[in-house]
Parts: C-alpha cells; structure tokens; sequence
C-alpha cells in the first residue's frame, strides 16, 4: 500500500459539498414548504446509496459464483456478501417506521406534487430484481408492461439489456447444475431417499384419514394437498413429469440444480458442504427479507394512501399486495423443505461419494 501524499479531509472524501445540496422540496416550487417532504426526500436517497452497496454486492459475487469449479476460499467471501446484503435489507425494512412519523395528512400536503413520479422509476430497485433473477417473463401483467411504459427510453434500455444478462438465478443454477449428485454409480442413494420420502408420504395420508378432528371435506381437501406434494416428488426423478410441473410454473430452477440443491439441504453436515449450504440459505435470507420489504412498504401504502391508485398509474395497495405474493426469486429453495426427511432416515454417503463431491464444487 502506498504512503497518503496529500491530506485527506472529511468533506471533500465524502463530497459533502454534492451530498447535503441535493434535497430540494418540490412544495418549495408552490408556495410554502412542506415540512416532512424533507424527510420524504433523505428516507428515498437513503434507499437509494444502499441500493448502490448492494449491487456493488451482487455484480461482485456474480462473476465468482459463474466460475468453474468455484474454490472454497471464493465461496466463503460470496456468502460474507450475502450476509452483508442481507444485513442492509434490514435496515432497508426499518427505514419504513421512521417514514411512518409522516401522517397521511402531512403526505398530502406534497403528494400532488409528485406525479407521475413513482418508486417504479426506480432503476436501482428493479436492477437489483433483475439481476437477483426476477425477469419480466415472471412478473404479474402490470408489473411486466405498463411499468416499462413509465421509464424514459434510456432507463427502459438499460433494464431490458439487463434482462438478457445471467442472473444470480442462473448462475447459482448452474453452479448447482455442476455438482454431481446424479451421477453416483452403484451408489442408491437416490433409491434409498426415495423410499424413505415415500414412507414419510404414506404417514401423513394416514395421519389425515385417522384423524376425528377432520371433517370429511376438511379431509378431501388434505389429502388433495398430500397429492400435489406427491406429484411434485415424484417429478424430481422424473425428467419428463419435472418438465411438465416446470411449465406449469411449479418448479422454475432445472431437474439437476433441484437435486443438488436437496443433497446439500440433506447433508449439509458434511463439511465440504457446509459453504454450499450456507450459500442456499444466504438466498433464502434475501428472499425472505425482499418479501418483509415488500409487505412492510405495501402495509404502510395502505395507511398512507387506503385505496387510492399510485402516482406511478397502478392500482396502489392492491397491485403491490399481488407483487408481495408473486415476486419470489429463490421459491424453489422454500420449497424443498417440503421433501426434507429426519437424519435418522437419511442413507449413509459412501466414500468415493464424498470425494467426487468434493472435486466438483
Ligand atoms: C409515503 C411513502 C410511500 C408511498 C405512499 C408509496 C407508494 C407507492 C405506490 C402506490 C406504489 C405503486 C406504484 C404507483 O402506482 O405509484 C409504489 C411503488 C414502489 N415504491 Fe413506494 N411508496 C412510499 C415510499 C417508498 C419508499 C421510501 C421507497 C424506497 C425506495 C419506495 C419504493 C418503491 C418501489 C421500489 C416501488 C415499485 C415496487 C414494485 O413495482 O414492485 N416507496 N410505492
Ligand atoms: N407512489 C406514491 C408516491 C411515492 O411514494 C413516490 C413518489 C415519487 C418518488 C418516490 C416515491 N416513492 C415510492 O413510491 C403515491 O402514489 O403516493
């Protein structure tokens, strides 16, 4: 590291001079100033600086994670910024109370002001959906058409190139896809497994058929859930069923990634799959923490504004309530859980599996 040649100071290091100039009330443009569009403006830039960290972030993890094989030292220092981005998101979460100070009276004193403008303009935001893997195709109608409609012709390039680039969905799918957990040789571990989900299946069938407390169409409507569950099982061995469910929409990551991605959810114990699984619930977390988001910012809308449509053209609280429940990235790694089976019952992993395991991540 080189010796400093010139004094560092404060502000110009931070560019103070550029930061605290950039808060100007559109009220001030009408009349007397609203009070809390101050704060309405520093909560959005907030957002928006830590929007930046977390891509920085992601576009740091993308090009490690699309490498082949990927070194367990790399593979520690994505799941450090996995945990970091996860960290950032809470306190993306939090911000929402401090916003909430705002009433919806005060909110109306300069929300006329603000049309069309929207937090759907905002590219970081949707950068960051994109490259975490939430592609038009996967978006609910309004979501996929009409917001595009609302970006300048610039930002609606840049978004739809973006969408063209691999994701962090792709890359960990094939990540997941190079592992080869398929390919055991004489090795049944899969047979085995098999079995033992199959027992596991045949349990709760009868748990739900014995049960007093059911009634007959409480039980009819169990045991058609039962059925799903076993038909999603049933298409992980299957190539052509897992296509089909997968075009359903019930499944969105490939045949091998699911399989590999439920062997390290089994065996996580293993240390050569300790980071690998760290990583699955390192994207879980951010999942989990986007939809906290979503559902924090949808509730405070509904305070905010009750039913009222958007700045932005949409239906408000309705429309975000449906982009809550639709705008999943990671829902395979939720699902899996389904198909988990108590260590007691796992089959044992033989030697010359571990080593090939081993080779390949
Ligand atoms: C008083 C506070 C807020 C209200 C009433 C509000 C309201 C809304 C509404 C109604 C929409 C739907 C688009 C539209 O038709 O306008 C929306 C979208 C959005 N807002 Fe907010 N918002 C608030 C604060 C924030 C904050 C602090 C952020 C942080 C950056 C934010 C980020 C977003 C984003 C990213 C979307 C697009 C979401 C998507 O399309 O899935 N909003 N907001
Ligand atoms: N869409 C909001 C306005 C709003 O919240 C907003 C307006 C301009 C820039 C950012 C905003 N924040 C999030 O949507 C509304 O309909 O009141």
């Amino acid at each position: 590291m080189q010796k400093n040649v010139k004094p560092c100071y404060y502000a110009d290091y931070l560019q103070l001079d550029k930061l605290l100039d950039a808060q100007h009330p559109e009220s001030t443009k009408y009349g007397a100033e609203a009070h809390d569009e101050t704060l309405f403006i520093i909560v959005h830039q907030a957002y928006e600086l830590w929007f930046k960290q977390v891509l920085h972030e992601i576009h740091a993890i993308l090009p490690v994670l699309s490498q082949d094989p990927v070194n367990e030292d790399q593979l520690s220092t994505v799941n450090l910024r996995i945990e970091r981005i996860h960290r950032i998101q809470e306190v993306l979460v939090d911000q929402i109370d401090i916003l909430e100070t705002m009433t919806p009276l005060d909110f109306l004193d300069f929300r006329d002001y603000l049309i069309p403008a929207s937090g759907f303009q905002s590219i970081q935001f949707k950068e960051i959906e994109i490259l975490l893997g939430l592609k038009s195709e996967f978006r609910i109608n309004f979501d996929k058409k009409s917001f595009y409609n609302r970006l300048n012709e610039k930002d609606r390039n840049y978004l739809l190139n973006l969408e063209e680039q691999p994701s962090l969905f792709d890359a960990v799918e094939h990540w997941l896809e190079r592992m080869p957990f398929l390919e055991f040789g004489d090795f049944k571990f899969w047979q085995m497994y098999k079995d033992a989900v199959e027992d596991m299946l045949k349990h709760d069938e009868q748990v739900i058929k014995d049960a007093d407390y059911l009634t007959d169409a409480e039980k009819t409507f169990q045991l058609n859930d039962l059925s799903n569950t076993r038909s999603n099982f049933d298409a992980l061995f299957d190539k052509d069923k897992y296509q089909e469910l997968k075009q359903q929409g019930r499944f969105r990551l490939s045949q091998e990634a699911t399989l590999s991605a439920l062997f390290i959810n089994l065996y996580r114990e293993q240390p050569m799959l300790n980071s690998p699984f760290r990583l699955l619930q390192g994207l879980i977390d951010i999942d989990e923490k986007f939809t906290t988001w979503r559902y924090r910012h949808t509730t405070m809308v509904h305070r905010m504004l009750g039913t009222k449509i958007g700045t932005g053209g949409s239906s408000g609280h309705d429309y975000l309530k449906q982009t809550t429940q639709n705008n999943r990235f990671f829902r395979d790694l939720f699902n899996l859980t389904t198909f988990l089976i108590p260590r007691s019952s796992l089959p044992e992993l033989p030697p010359e599996v571990i080593k090939a395991v081993n080779f390949h991540l």
